[in-house]
């Protein structure tokens, strides 16, 4: 049987003994592309030339020094910020979980953990105890905002950003103020997040080492897109080294092998098939995209 790839119909039943033919899948279009982004304030361009895209399932870590444009980026991408140059495509109604880089509550604020989650929309109960237990927080309902330690805060601000089941989920640094262990359990819970939902995942971090091994695409920027693609191939591109120089580059060749298991929220490691190296993550023409403001959280 002549088969199309862009074909989405139900296979035929089987002929006797030929093996049951699998129905197509559908073609997968990008969640969110920005094609030659740029963004320019005080006379001077903050980023320029960015071309990124994150698919569903798939996690983009974008990576730089201080400065480097990460934020600004993830701003244009969202539409908080207005590009000055390029193209931002986003897919149509797309659901959006935001996790900021900056988010002060004040200290004397009695804000609990229960209105901060309801804080810009109705969320049913039922969602809430969900994104909270998905987080490892249900105990934390009633606490206060301002009295919860680094890890508990940025385990409800995920929490919050998961509970409206986004389709991307965009973290800012999402481990600020979390100590060593708690990074790297946090960064387990993304994967484990990406797995369940199912979601895209754009991610800004300084944490080269730890988010290595759960990113499939790293984007390390400077003002532009100094190089891109698996981490395994970023961390031997020169442009890479002379920004973070041998010593992070060296980092990311210690985790190669954590892509052979998982580590499960139960604290089991199961073995998963082994990634033989992402491609460059080329952006591509795609179709059935539409540039509208995203449905942010
Ligand atoms: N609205 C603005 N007007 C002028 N300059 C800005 C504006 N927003 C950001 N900048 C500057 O643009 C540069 C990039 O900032 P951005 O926050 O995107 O960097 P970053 O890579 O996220 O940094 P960090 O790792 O320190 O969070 C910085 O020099 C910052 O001061």
């Amino acid at each position: 049987m002549r088969r199309s790839s862009l074909s989405t119909r139900a296979p035929r039943a089987p002929a006797r003994g030929r093996p049951e033919e699998l129905p197509l899948r559908p073609i997968v279009d990008a969640l969110l592309t920005g094609r030659g982004l740029g963004v320019r304030r005080g006379g001077r361009w903050l980023v320029r030339h960015v071309d990124l895209r994150v698919a569903p399932g798939e996690i983009v870590t974008l990576i730089g020094p201080n400065g480097s444009g990460k934020s600004t980026t993830v701003k244009a991408l969202l539409g908080i910020e207005r590009p000055d140059e390029g193209q931002v495509l986003r897919r149509a109604g797309l659901n959006v979980g935001y996790v900021p880089q900056k988010l002060a509550v004040d200290a004397t604020l009695p804000l609990d953990v229960e209105r901060m989650m309801r804080l810009t929309r109705r969320l049913p109960e039922r969602d809430l105890r969900a994104a909270l237990e998905e987080t490892g927080v249900p105990h934390l309902r009633k606490a206060r905002m301002a009295e919860l330690s680094g890890g508990e805060f940025q385990r409800v601000l995920l929490a919050r950003a998961i509970a409206g089941r986004p389709e991307l989920l965009v973290l800012d640094e999402p481990v600020q103020g979390v100590d060593h262990a708690g990074e790297i359990s946090l960064y387990e819970l993304i994967a484990d997040i990406r797995r369940r939902l199912g979601c895209g995942i754009l991610l800004v971090s300084h944490d080269l080492h730890i988010v290595m091994a759960q990113t499939d695409t790293v984007i390390c920027l400077n003002g532009h897109v100094c190089c891109q693609g698996s981490p395994q191939s970023v961390a031997q591109s020169p442009e890479y080294v002379s920004l973070f120089g041998a010593r992070g580059a060296g980092a990311l060749a210690l985790y190669r092998h954590d892509h052979d298991h998982a580590h499960l929220s139960d604290g089991r490691v199961v073995p998963v098939p082994h990634e033989a190296g992402c491609a460059h993550h080329a952006p591509a023409p795609l179709p059935h995209l539409h540039a509208e403001e995203p449905h942010v959280r």
